[in-house]
């Protein structure tokens, strides 16, 4: 029965129609049912609470357009899914928040971002190898170093030579700077010059011996005396081969026992040009490798008199060789650069072997290094090393007074000769 529909009234005549105490019934029944779909309509009256309820579903005749309550709650089962009910309020997607808390002490970077490239692990190895081949010739350097004993060396030259400190830290200081490793482009060159007696051979003997002991071999130490192998008459050609097999000998021994020898020669003054031009091949970069490896030490009184006049000239300020020890650092260090340079320029002229030479000039010894001189071969020949005594000696030679010092002509040269006749 729908709400909608026109009301049962009795009609206005008939003959056949129902009588006035059947109508009034009737009437009550309609408009309770119409009272009823009224109160559905307005939700005020729950469903199956009406007069005509029992199942809970809406009566049938009573059509309603409005919304059933509780829709989203149906009281009896259905197979209908969850998709099929009617949607209830949609539920918010909760965003996922992409920050990401570490703790304070860990990495700061997600565990699987960790991964290297291949570019990366290759330059790491390349570091590690580069690093550990610095530390291994670090360490080889250290090695050769020590197998001269440069430092026993220095103490032994500070010990026995007499106011040359510059020399002789000069000397030590190339040889610490080429022995620092075994492989080498060139040989070195020492040319140690200096006035008459001032201690060059002395020098040239104290290495020698040093290398000798060192080497463990006396055949890597080779002593040349210019007056001794290549006397007056003998042809400077012969003398020049005879030197170029002595050095070819020599070198060719060091190389087998992997060894750096030494080649001292004496008197270079004396040496005929043949000679010089030998020892020049010996340093030039075409000559076989095993050539490189070695140190010349060649002492000469060439540039004595330059050596002297530079001494007497600078007398009044403190010099580097000065045996007192004060010396004005800078002004003195310029001073022996400039003397170093004046007598390149000037054994140059002589032969092109001393281009390539590092330079040691040997300075004027002054009285008071004469006397040590004395004290040290008094006590050599077996005399006691009175001062007295040896400052009387050294009194009966002569000097060069300048500036209220004393610097001894002929040096220690005369000390040896003066002691025998004690
Ligand atoms: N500076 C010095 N310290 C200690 N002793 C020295 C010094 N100079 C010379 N003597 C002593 O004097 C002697 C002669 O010196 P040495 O032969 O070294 O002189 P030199 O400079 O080589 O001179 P020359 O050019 O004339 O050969 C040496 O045997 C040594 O005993």
């Amino acid at each position: 029965m729908d709400c909608s529909q026109p009301s049962l009234e009795p009609a206005a005549a008939g003959p056949s129609l129902p009588g006035p105490s059947v109508i009034a019934p009737l009437r009550a029944v309609v408009r309770l049912r119409r009272r009823v779909c009224l109160l559905r309509k307005r939700r005020l009256l729950p469903p199956g609470t009406g007069p005509a309820s029992g199942a809970g579903a809406p009566r049938p005749g009573c059509r309603s357009g409005a919304p059933h309550a509780h829709l989203d709650q149906p009281q009896f089962f259905t197979f209908d899914g969850p998709a099929e009910q009617p949607s209830r309020t949609p539920r918010k997607r909760r965003r996922r928040s992409r920050v990401v808390l570490y703790p304070e002490t860990s990495r700061k970077c997600r565990p699987h971002a960790e991964r290297r490239s291949r570019a990366q692990r290759c330059l790491l190895l390349l570091v590690a190898i580069v690093g550990f081949q610095v530390l291994n010739a670090i360490e080889n350097l250290d090695d050769n170093a020590q197998r001269y004993d440069l430092d026993g060396l220095e103490k032994a030259l500070q010990r026995a030579v007499f106011g040359q400190p510059g020399a002789v830290g000069r000397i030590v200081a190339l040889l610490r700077d080429y022995l620092a490793t075994h492989v080498h482009s060139r040989p070195l060159l020492l040319a140690l010059h200096g006035p008459s007696g001032v201690g060059k051979s002395h020098v040239g003997r104290l290495l020698a011996r040093h290398f000798r002991a060192v080497l463990e071999d006396g055949a890597l130490v080779l002593q040349y005396h210019a007056r001794h192998h290549c006397p007056e008459p003998r042809a400077a050609q012969d003398c020049r081969e005879e030197l170029a097999g002595l050095v070819a000998d020599v070198v060719a021994r060091a190389e087998v026992e992997e060894k750096t020898p030494l080649v001292v020669l004496d008197e270079a003054e004396l040496m005929p040009a043949a000679l010089l031009d030998e020892l020049h091949s010996f340093l030039q970069p075409q000559r076989a490798h095993h050539f490189h490896n070695a140190i010349y030490v060649l002492l000469s009184s060439a540039g004595g008199s330059e050596i002297t006049r530079f001494v007497l000239q600078n007398a009044s300020r403190a010099l580097p060789a000065s045996s007192d020890g004060d010396r004005d650092g800078v002004a003195a260090v310029q001073a022996e650069e400039d003397l170093r340079a004046g007598l390149r320029s000037l054994l140059v002229q002589e032969h092109p072997l001393w281009q390539a030479a590092a330079i040691v000039p040997f300075l004027l010894l002054d009285k008071r290094d004469v006397v040590n001189c004395f004290r040290d071969e008094m006590a050599g020949e077996g005399f006691f090393p009175e001062q007295a005594r040896a400052e009387l000696l050294a009194a009966q030679l002569s000097y060069y007074r300048v500036a209220g010092r004393e610097f001894a002509v002929t040096g220690c040269k005369q000390v040896v000769a003066r002691v025998n006749l004690l």
